[in-house]
């Protein structure tokens, strides 16, 4: 081993002794039951249905609570409980509001405290007293530890801890404490956080979501294809930029672009009114409890369809400059016939209706008017100068990928393109061709260098970037085409099908999934393959556990518009030391539900498999790399204390 690393190991454990207690610590956390994963995907803004999911562990927080008290508590009690760990701010309020006097609410801290310690301390059984202490509130740490590792068996101290309970309440303590407490036991639950893909799009509040992940204490995101698209908008890609303006304003979202991020849609509304009408197929698609008057609608209406056009027209060079996109299908404003207001694809011809191409110039329809790159200037501007969008790409960079393996299993949110025969599909880039992991790992590497290379707006990465939202080969779209222009304007229904990749008839095969896992390097024995985008039907006997139990899909539809098609309200995954179970989640109503009415649905859960023994933190990623700091460190203690 290179001498000077361990001379540089040396100065941080710099006494035999402290070489020898690290061993001893790491070696043993090594044989502690794994900790939980949490998987979830698919949010589309949904953040006050993500957050209920993350705040009850997927279940996990009330399971405790039952485990602990079962025996001596109602169901209502429990459910009262689960709701204080959940949203503790608003349950403490409630509380107070039923509780007649003085008394009454500080026997009712008192008890609390005790049975918070309690579930925390079951909740932490599988973790070092090191790890609970950085859970724990900071400013009650001693304080807390005290009481929770109270050992006097001949209760001497019993007057002590009495004490301390008194003290916490009558100096105003305990509001805090409880708060502190409730999230310290919602930590504990799940170890680490893995987001399949989707965050962004069609809800209201991607940020959010943004933000909590950037708090949250252990996590990683496998993009998805709206989440390409943002980082695209943001890396300079103009065509990602128009579509993501464009779903805001299909979804009634602007006031993310607009008020969340800060984007100035002034130039475009401006653009809008002089170009467009109404018109019934860019109307938004409202969210139920949103108030937006007639007018509104109308602004949106012609934003949607100016923005639309720019994306249409944006799309042609791009197809041009590429041939290898195999995209010319696509070059959908050239195969119009804008007399008779006709298009042909795949040789049919069919009408088109609520059209609005006043500002295509027939002859050269990818041309914009000098307004319109104007307003593309503008945008790209506002969004590469917004802070917080900057902050949130920057997370996305930093703890995302295109996929992930992780502790034996891989994590990807749409497919690994396959053709009919199950062969890994090929991709010709430049002159190479690419498949299988191998094109994932190009695409990841495009887009990261698109990403570096903001400035750039027409090079290879940052076409590559789009490609990867609406490409036949990609591995976030996995479908052949994506069919925007021919929803807005054709009625014919059999033109708005997106064929799927192959990938997803294959996949019910476990042959196949072995094969992929095989292809990523992973024990096709032990691994399962991960996935959201597409949602999973229940509606119609669709089963999320796939193959055998080597696929799960978890796109259960948090996303509101597509509940009715799932007919649940979202799947998450639970991996801890036993085995990976699925649950599949029942709409969230909102917040006040669950504090009031202690409706808190819960969730059915499945079992995906079963360890045949507990499994170890040894056996997992963080597990190999404690060995490896093991073995260094037996490296250093030979030699320079065993001389
Ligand atoms: O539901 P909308 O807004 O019409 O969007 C449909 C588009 O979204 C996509 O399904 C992609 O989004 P998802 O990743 O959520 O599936 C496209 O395939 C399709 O064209
Ligand atoms: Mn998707």
């Amino acid at each position: 081993m290179d001498a000077q690393f361990l001379d540089l190991l040396a100065q941080q454990y710099d006494t035999e002794e402290k070489v020898i207690t690290e061993i001893i610590n790491l070696e043993a956390i090594s044989n502690l039951p794994k900790g939980t994963e949490h998987f979830v995907s698919d949010l589309h803004g949904e953040f006050q249905a993500f957050q209920h999911v993350l705040r009850n562990g997927s279940g996990t927080v009330k399971e405790k609570i039952k485990d602990l008290f079962r025996e001596e508590w109602t169901d209502q009690e429990i459910s009262d409980f689960a709701a204080l760990v959940y949203y503790p701010e608003e349950k403490i309020q409630l509380v107070k509001g039923d509780l007649c006097n003085k008394q009454a609410l500080n026997r009712w801290y008192r008890q609390t405290i005790e049975h918070m310690l309690k579930l925390i301390s079951y909740a932490s059984s599988k973790y070092t007293r090191s790890k609970l202490r950085k859970a724990l509130p900071e400013r009650f740490v001693y304080i807390v530890e005290e009481l929770l590792y109270k050992t006097d068996l001949t209760h001497n101290k019993d007057p002590y801890y009495e004490e301390i309970y008194r003290q916490i309440i009558s100096l105003g303590q305990a509001d805090k404490l409880i708060i502190g407490l409730a999230y310290t036991t919602q930590r504990l639950v799940v170890d680490h956080l893995h987001v399949v893909g989707d965050i962004y799009d069609r809800g209201p509040e991607p940020d959010k979501i943004m933000d909590t992940l950037i708090n949250y204490h252990s996590v990683d995101i496998q993009w998805g294809n709206h989440d390409a698209l943002w980082i695209g908008a943001y890396a300079g890609s103009l065509v990602c930029l128009a579509n993501i303006i464009r779903i805001c304003a299909r979804y009634d979202n602007l006031d993310i672009i607009e008020d969340v991020y800060g984007i100035n849609l002034r130039p475009l509304l401006n653009l809008a009114e002089k170009y467009y009408d109404d018109n019934p197929a860019f109307r938004p698609k409202l969210q139920a409890d949103h108030n937006v008057s007639e007018s509104e609608i109308l602004q949106i209406t012609k934003i949607h369809q100016a923005i639309a056009m720019i994306q249409f027209k944006l799309e042609i060079p791009i197809i041009k400059r590429r041939p290898y996109f195999n995209m010319s299908e696509r070059l959908l404003l050239e195969k119009i016939d804008y007399e008779k207001n006709e298009i042909n694809i795949g040789g049919k011809t069919y009408p088109l209706e609520n059209t609005c191409f006043a500002t295509v110039n027939p002859e050269q329809p990818e041309q914009l008017l000098e307004e319109e790159q104007q307003v593309l200037e503008k945008l790209l501007f506002s969004v590469q100068h917004s802070e917080k969008l900057a902050r949130h790409m920057n997370f996305l960079m930093k703890k995302g990928s295109l996929y992930l393996k992780y502790n034996g299993n891989l994590l990807s949110h749409g497919c690994i393109p396959l053709d009919e025969e199950g062969n890994m599909e090929e991709m010709q880039i430049e002159d190479q061709l690419y498949s299988g992991r191998q094109l994932l790992d190009v695409f990841e590497y495009y887009l990261r260098y698109a990403f570096a290379h903001p400035e750039e707006t027409d090079d290879l990465a940052t076409d590559m970037v789009w490609y990867i939202w609406t490409g036949e080969c990609s591995s976030l779209f996995g479908k052949r085409e994506m069919t925007t222009f021919e929803r807005y304007f054709i009625q014919d229904k059999e033109t708005h099908k997106e064929r799927k990749n192959p990938y997803y008839h294959l996949r019910e095969h476990e042959e196949i999934c072995r094969k992929i896992l095989l292809d990523f390097g992973l024990n096709p024995d032990h691994g399962h393959i991960i996935n959201g985008h597409t949602p999973v039907r229940e509606i119609r006997g669709e089963n999320p556990v796939k193959a055998g139990g080597k696929m799960v899909v978890i796109d259960g539809g948090f996303s509101k518009a597509y509940q009715s098609t799932t007919g649940i309200a979202g799947y998450t995954l639970l991996y801890n030391s036993f085995g990976m179970q699925l649950v599949a989640h029942q709409k969230f109503n909102s917040r006040e539900d669950v504090l009031c009415n202690g409706t808190d649905v819960l969730s059915v859960k499945r079992l995906v498999d079963k360890e045949l023994e507990r499994k170890l933190v040894r056996e997992t990623n963080v597990g190999k790399k404690l060995q490896q700091k093991i073995s260094n460190l037996k490296n250093l203690l030979e030699y320079r204390y065993m001389k």
